[in-house]
């Protein structure tokens, strides 16, 4: 099976080694050649994955076309605010047939769109053609085999098993599901609620405020995806509750660590400034935000961070806002 990864990122590269481990002939898309030059003669990625040594059978090329030609398999990690504009450029080059399946946690400004929305729309395939990768999935810890689980959502349950084949290590284990709203919207929100788990952490808030916005943050997120058509036992699984908890609770999160430095009263700049790849969670706060609203859903964790984020609000004054809401049942 030769698989496509589109996106040389932390992410892409730890998921291109999952692939080859488990089988396949693996063509990771790189923006820079340096990037692709690495992979492909040293078997390297050092940008995003430190001294971790990648299997033989990953290549790498800033060549989109070369890299999706003949893929059955092909892998989107980019960021989710570029993923429509990466994809006007790839979608000439994909083989009729071939399975999309999306690694990004995030949701589009602006439109509002998961990413399998705009990969429908963008590149003009069918809605079972497109599946959807999300769970507890650290790349760090996967990068050191250590074991995990996680998801893959598909509408077409022969492409989601055909995927979780291609996945399947002895580190990495995949369950199936057909929830896909469900699965992108856990795996979206959490990054926003990873952001105010780390604010909390930089001000020394203790573990009951921590217990209390990972449990609400969960409530958040299952009222807007039973409000979009999810089933709300999705959001108790691994793409839900499982990636929460794990991304919360690790330094290793970079949404996490983007919230500490929030926490610690830097501005946005200056946490960008900080941190150099990608906390989904910072743009996505917006787009949950506004698709809440939409559907008329209450999303009062989201906005504070939305508050924190872009418009300077103290972290000490959305914590307030926060617990002098209405009382109410739980
Ligand atoms: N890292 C993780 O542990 C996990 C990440 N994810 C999700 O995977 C997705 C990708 O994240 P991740 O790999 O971690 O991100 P990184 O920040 O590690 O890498 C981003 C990648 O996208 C490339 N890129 C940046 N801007 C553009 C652009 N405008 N057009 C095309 N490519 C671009 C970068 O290239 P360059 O190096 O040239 O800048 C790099 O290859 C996110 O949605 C994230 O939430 C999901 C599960 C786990
Ligand atoms: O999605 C992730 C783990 O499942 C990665 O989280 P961060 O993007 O916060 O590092």
């Amino acid at each position: 099976m030769k698989a496509a990864v589109l996106g040389a990122g932390s992410w892409g590269t730890t998921v291109a080694k999952i692939l080859a481990d488990a089988g396949s002939d693996v063509v990771v898309w790189a923006r820079r050649d340096s990037v692709a030059a690495n992979i492909s003669q040293r078997h390297v990625n050092p940008d995003y994955i430190g001294q971790a040594r990648l299997p033989a059978r990953v290549s790498a090329t800033t060549d989109a076309a070369a890299a999706i030609s003949g893929a059955e398999l092909v892998f989107l990690a980019v960021p989710s605010q570029t993923l429509r504009g990466n994809l006007a450029g790839w979608t000439p080059h994909l083989a009729s047939g071939a399975t999309m399946v999306s690694l990004m946690k995030g949701i589009e400004l602006g439109t509002s769109k998961r990413m399998s929305e705009v990969i429908i729309e963008t590149a003009g395939v069918a809605v079972d053609r497109v599946a959807v990768v999300s769970g507890p999935n650290l790349a760090g810890e996967i990068l050191a085999e250590q074991p995990t689980a996680t998801v893959v959502a598909c509408a077409d349950m022969d492409r989601a098993t055909e995927v979780q084949n291609a996945l399947t290590t002895p580190y990495f284990r995949p369950y199936t599901n057909d929830d896909v709203v469900g699965c992108e919207l856990g795996g979206a929100v959490k990054n926003v609620i990873a952001l105010a788990y780390g604010v909390a952490t930089a001000m020394g808030l203790g573990d009951n405020l921590k217990a209390t916005l990972i449990t609400r943050g969960l409530a958040e997120t299952a009222r807007l995806g039973q409000a979009l058509g999810a089933d709300p036992l999705t959001f108790a699984g691994l793409a839900g509750l499982g990636d929460l908890v794990g991304t919360c609770s690790s330094p290793l999160s970079r949404n996490r660590t983007f919230g500490e430095h929030l926490g610690r009263g830097e501005t946005l700049e200056e946490a960008q400034k900080a941190t150099r790849q990608t906390a989904e969670g910072v743009k996505s706060c917006l787009a949950i935000r506004d698709l809440a609203h939409a559907h008329g859903v209450e999303v009062p964790i989201t906005e504070q961070v939305e508050r924190v984020c872009h418009e300077g609000l103290d972290p000490r004054q959305a914590l307030r806002t926060l617990m002098s809401r209405d009382t109410k049942a739980e």
